[in-house]
């Protein structure tokens, strides 16, 4: 357990290097689960907490999973059990990306519902009607679900209610082990899909179309190990162009694909922020004040939600009220309570937000509520006057490599402390006060 401080008022410069992407590489370990034949090297595996809840889900399979220096070797050759526990998977939901390819290499698999979280309740269903659709038999009961199937998983045509990524990625790697044509319709078109699809092909599998609205995969009987290096996290690279802007920087992100973050830059730029790309990285400054936008949140290619609570601190800064809309989770406002605490003047009706901009924000005692919420607070605190602390840390870290040593290498006053040092910095407080206190008890 640790805590943020950040001290506002700093600009930044220099340059920033992005990890490879969360969400990209959490698919594509899951689906390393289907190479039977020789291992994979996953190389720029971001040292995340989601990354090592992964890694121990496969682990615990029987799977040989090694870790160093952001590469992974998976060997999936021999895999012991088929059941994964409440115990790893309520950690991190992404667990749930197991049950596909389980599913299509062993015959069965039983996995712990996932669960809701902060941001929404984050049902599974269109996960579900995919294995059924293939020919599963699913059944609920004791927190887990129980998916069989007699023989191979047939290819089917499958049509989501919902362009979900998770659904997506864990019919896509059932389907790449299955007997025939599978079709995904209404697919989610996210980078970190592509990424998938491009790692399952490296194995051996046959996907087509990821990227668009319509995927279509051949099924093959055996997957192989391979080679592959992770996409660079959109999020991560939005979160520091935000950085820049919010601080009237100027920050080269290195790394960052221009090509998935169009809905970011573009918004960015109507704020009148100046974004220079090149092939290896985006130049972020900004030389005059900025006026606020509206946004709203939407599938790729739209507006991602996982920068929405990002945006949403750049438009405290900005002139004039901006609205924001958020149409993917139900639930994603949980910082605007924070942010309020920072003298933020936001109002909240449903899935919109009303931004009033240009209210000088404040330093306060926040606490991070869930992972973009954390990174909202820490990037309202570069803004804002006076000291503040963010609590809620490990949210953070889900996403996040070395957030505070990264804004201090770009000249922030940010420093994290672990429990350790607070319960002694705590403990000292205390102490000096009861000194301060005991002539007068005298
Ligand atoms: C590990 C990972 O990649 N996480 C990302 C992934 O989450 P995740 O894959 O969980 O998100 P989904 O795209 O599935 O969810 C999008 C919407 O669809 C709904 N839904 C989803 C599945 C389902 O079976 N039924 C259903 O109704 C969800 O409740 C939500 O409202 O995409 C989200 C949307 O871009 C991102 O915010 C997350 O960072
Ligand atoms: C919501 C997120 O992740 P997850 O789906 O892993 O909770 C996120 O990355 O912002």
């Amino acid at each position: 357990m640790s805590k943020i401080i950040v001290r506002g008022g700093q600009r930044l410069s220099g340059r920033v290097k992005i990890h490879g992407a969360k969400n990209a590489v959490l698919p594509i370990i899951a689906a390393s689960i289907l190479g039977s034949d020789g291992e994979s090297m996953i190389y720029d595996a971001p040292p995340l907490d989601d990354v090592i809840v992964i890694n121990k889900v496969l682990e615990s399979l029987g799977i040989e999973v090694e870790y160093k220096n952001e590469t992974i070797r998976v060997n999936a050759q021999n895999i012991q059990t088929c059941e994964a526990s409440y115990e790893l998977v309520r950690k991190m939901r992404a667990s749930f990306l197991v049950m596909g390819p389980l599913l299509t290499r062993m015959g069965q698999a039983r996995i712990s519902l996932p669960g809701g979280c902060a941001i929404g309740t984050r049902p599974i269903d269109q996960h579900l009607k995919g294995f059924e659709a293939m020919g599963a038999e699913i059944e609920l009961g004791h927190g887990y679900i129980e998916a069989r199937i007699n023989g191979r998983l047939k290819g089917a045509k499958i049509y989501l209610d919902v362009a979900s990524v998770g659904a997506t990625e864990n019919i896509m790697m059932a389907a790449s082990l299955a007997e025939g044509i599978t079709t995904i319709e209404n697919a989610a078109k996210e980078p970190e899909i592509v990424d998938l699809a491009n790692y399952l092909n490296a194995m051996g599998a046959k996907v087509r179309g990821a990227g668009t609205g319509l995927i279509r995969i051949e099924g093959v009987e055996k997957l192989g190990g391979t080679v592959h290096t992770v996409i660079p996290d959109r999020i991560e690279a939005g979160t520091y162009m935000i950085a820049a802007a919010i601080t009237n920087s100027d920050v080269y992100i290195e790394g960052a694909i221009g090509d998935h973050l169009r809905p970011v830059i573009s918004k960015m730029q109507e704020m009148g922020v100046q974004i220079e790309e090149d092939e290896n990285g985006l130049r972020v400054y900004t030389d005059k004040p900025l006026r606020t936008v509206d946004v709203k949140t939407l599938p790729y290619p739209g507006f991602p939600t996982d920068m929405q609570s990002q945006m949403m601190a750049l438009l405290l800064t900005a002139d004039g009220t901006g609205i924001v809309t958020e149409t993917v989770f139900e639930n994603r406002f949980m910082h605007v309570e924070q942010l309020v605490n920072m003298n933020a003047q936001i109002k909240v009706d449903g899935r919109t937000a009303v931004i009033s901009g240009g209210s000088r924000l404040r330093g306060a005692k926040v606490c991070a509520t869930d992972l973009r919420a954390g990174a909202a607070l820490i990037l309202a605190a570069l803004a804002a006057e006076g000291e503040t602390e963010v609590t809620g840390t490990h949210h953070i870290d889900r996403g996040y490599v070395d957030i505070a040593n990264k804004l201090r290498l770009l000249g922030a006053d940010i420093q994290r402390m672990s429990m350790e040092v607070v319960a002694e910095e705590e403990e000292e407080e205390a102490t000096i006060s009861i000194f301060a206190v005991s002539p007068s008890m005298a």
